[in-house]
């Protein structure tokens, strides 16, 4: 199959594992014989320096022509104290609402390999296996107005949402627990908010058209605890968009690393672009210390969800736990007995195992 696929490596340690996941896509191309091109663009700090823009034009365009879009992360002191719309990061929120990108899917699961690699007890994390989807396009980041007010004495930040918004973001969430564990816990703030009322009476009416789905409600402050009291009892978390920004980070607590959360942001006709959870790192950018396992795992799900390739995506997950299982890692994560290894080591050690393997494992009988 020909695919194209547009790059977007941004700042930081976004360089670095943008890199990374493009050999990997390059090994699974040589090994099924797929052809991939590659079109690298500008995005956030980076096209702030060179174009003046944290989204330049011909990013957006490239965009749209392509088949799937990687990117790595923006940001970074260089640029934090430039005005709101000037920042990196409203390069990556432009493009998420240009292409129309409000779904952003975020697993997280445990490998085996990296129980012990977590702060919290392995008895605590053992069995957890869960998919935040948080709505992308919409909420606080996104609502108007947003400004200083009143000779910069007064501040507004405004959480909007149309029900339109919440029921196409709660209707991926039911077709994700369709396919998984059928229990969608809907995370909200409606002892307070007036958009999180809304929010779970349109979870109320959708549970009539998935009948088979248990749902539950429950408060985000709660949520927070729960995640790292019990992980294992949820399966689907379904969220606004910034509760579901800093639930993932949180999550990944349960992974050991943020460095190992991927995602996917997509919109109902398979279009996507894929990101690790994770930002530019600018305590490590530039020293080959990045675990490169985030867009690597990113670019299955690019495989998967983009290009319907599930073997090929298969392998990119079982050679990550292959080299976790011979107990590489990159310094973000401790492995008793382990063997510390530089970002590009990692990825290259991944390839191996991808341009070697001879069988494909159900990796669903790789995680813990
Ligand atoms: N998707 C994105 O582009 C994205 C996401 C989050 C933050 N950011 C931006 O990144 C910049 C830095 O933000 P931050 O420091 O709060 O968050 P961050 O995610 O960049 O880093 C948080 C911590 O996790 C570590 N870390 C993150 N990814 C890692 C990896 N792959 N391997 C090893 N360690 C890793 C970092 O070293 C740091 O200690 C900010 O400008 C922020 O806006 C961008
Ligand atoms: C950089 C920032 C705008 C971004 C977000 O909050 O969406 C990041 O934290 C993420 O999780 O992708
Ligand atoms: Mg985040």
């Amino acid at each position: 199959m020909n695919k194209h696929i547009v790059m977007l490596p941004g700042d930081g340690i976004g360089q670095e594992v943008s890199k990374a996941a493009k050999q990997v896509l390059e090994a699974v191309a040589e090994r099924y014989n797929h052809t991939f091109t590659f079109e690298t663009h500008e995005i956030g700090g980076a096209a702030i320096d060179s174009q003046g823009t944290p989204l330049p034009e011909d990013t957006v365009a490239a965009c749209k022509k392509s088949d799937a879009i990687l990117l790595g992360a923006v940001g970074g002191p260089k640029w934090d104290q430039l005005p709101g719309h000037m920042r990196p990061e409203k390069g990556l929120l432009g493009i998420r609402k240009k292409m129309g990108l409000f779904a952003n899917l975020r697993p997280i699961k445990g490998f085996k390999q990296l129980l012990h690699a977590s702060p919290l007890k392995p008895e605590v994390v053992e069995g957890s296996d869960l998919l935040i989807v948080r709505e992308l396009t919409g909420g606080l980041y996104f609502g108007e107005p947003s400004e200083r007010r009143n000779n910069g004495q007064e501040v507004v930040d405004t959480l909007a949402y149309t029900r339109s918004e919440i029921e196409r973001i709660v209707d991926q969430a039911f077709q994700s627990a369709m396919v998984r564990r059928k229990h969608l816990t809907s995370v909200d703030k409606a002892n307070v908010l007036e958009s999180s009322r809304m929010w779970r009476e349109v979870v109320e009416e959708k549970k009539h058209d998935y009948p088979e789905v248990t749902v539950d409600h429950m408060l985000v402050d709660a949520a927070a605890m729960k995640l790292i009291t019990n992980p294992a009892s949820f399966d689907v978390i379904v969220t606004e968009n910034m509760f579901g920004d800093i639930l993932s980070d949180e999550a990944s607590v349960l992974t050991g690393s943020l460095g190992m959360l991927p995602s996917a942001s997509i919109r109902s006709d398979g279009v996507g672009l894929y990101e690790p959870v994770h930002g530019s790192a600018p305590d490590i950018a530039g020293e080959n210390k990045a675990n490169p396992l985030a867009a690597i795992l990113s670019t299955a799900m690019m495989l998967r969800h983009s290009f319907q390739m599930e073997e090929e995506a298969d392998q990119v997950e079982t050679a990550v736990q292959e080299v976790l299982a011979a107990k590489f890692h990159t310094a973000d994560l401790s492995l008793e007995n382990g063997v510390k290894v530089t970002g590009s080591e990692m990825a290259a050690k991944v390839i191996e195992q991808i341009s070697s393997n001879d069988t494909t494992k159900n990796i669903m009988q790789c995680y813990a």
